[in-house]
């Protein structure tokens, strides 16, 4: 199970409002995206409920357990992790060992062994260079180690902060590959921060639009598969023009 409820939740950093009282529902098994422009709120969204920021007001809720209040660790521990944005690997440690501190500290080493031998069975490249730092793997390479990083924990709802960034779209490709690949075998519910929705579309489910820190629309990604239709699901069709004539 790994249904995902956000009620009302709110983020200031300081004076600057973030997200105001968004409320969103995700169900076990889903594929999710959360697309919008720079600023809209979607780091801020991921990090709320990971429990890397802190809330100013609402609630989140996985399973019956509310999040809201709790530390990353302990939110890792009742099934939810998280792909930052950017990635986060530790260069100068190989991939074994930013495997290892995807486990926290208390968890046995046959069962830490086991975990990391299956993640090299879904990343044979991983196991390939398992010795080697990090920081010489490729873009690709290091987008699937800090998915592995965060398999590591054996969760139920896996959240991605753009994992297409910097990336060609031929490896991009490969990435979504596994990533769907994972949640057939393991039935992990994910929730994507994509910023285009031209991809989303492509590798299909549930698309979430936000603006100003505040859901402005959504449906099935399918349907925002050009750029016209996600300038418009964002501005409204008199706003796409204005947004046409202000970049012209
Ligand atoms: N640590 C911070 N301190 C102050 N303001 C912040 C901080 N992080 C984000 N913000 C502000 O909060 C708002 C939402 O930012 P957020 O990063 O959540 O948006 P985003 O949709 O993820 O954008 P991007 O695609 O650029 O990452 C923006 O106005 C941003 O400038």
């Amino acid at each position: 199970m790994s249904k995902l409820g956000v009620f009302d939740l709110s983020v200031r950093y300081g004076k600057v409002p973030a997200l105001n009282e968004v409320s969103l529902s995700i169900e076990e098994g889903e594929r999710v995206f959360i697309a919008g422009p720079n600023g809209a709120g979607k780091s801020s969204l991921l990090g709320a409920i990971s429990g890397a920021v802190a809330t100013s007001q609402g609630r989140i809720e996985m399973d019956g357990d509310i999040l809201t209040g709790q530390p990353p660790e302990a939110i890792a521990r009742l099934g939810l992790s998280m792909v930052p944005e950017g990635r986060e690997i530790f260069g100068a440690l190989t991939v074994q060992e930013n495997l290892r501190v995807g486990t926290g500290l208390r968890r046995d080493r046959h069962a830490v062994q086991t975990d990391m031998d299956e993640i090299y069975s879904a990343f044979p490249i991983l196991g390939e260079r398992r010795h080697a730092p990090a920081g010489a793997l490729s873009g690709g390479q290091q987008q699937m180690l800090a998915i592995g990083r965060a398999l590591m924990t054996n969760p139920k709802l896996m959240m991605v902060d753009e994992p297409s960034l910097g990336l060609a779209p031929k490896v991009v490709d490969q990435v979504y590959d596994k990533l769907i690949a994972l949640q057939e075998e393991r039935g992990l519910t994910l929730l994507i921060v994509e910023q285009s929705s031209v991809r989303a579309a492509r590798v299909g489910g549930r698309l979430i639009l936000m603006r100003g820190g505040a859901i402005v629309g959504g449906g099935d990604a399918a349907d925002f598969g050009d750029q016209a239709a996600l300038t418009e699901a964002y501005f409204g069709k008199s706003g796409a023009a204005e947004d046409a004539e202000a970049k012209a």
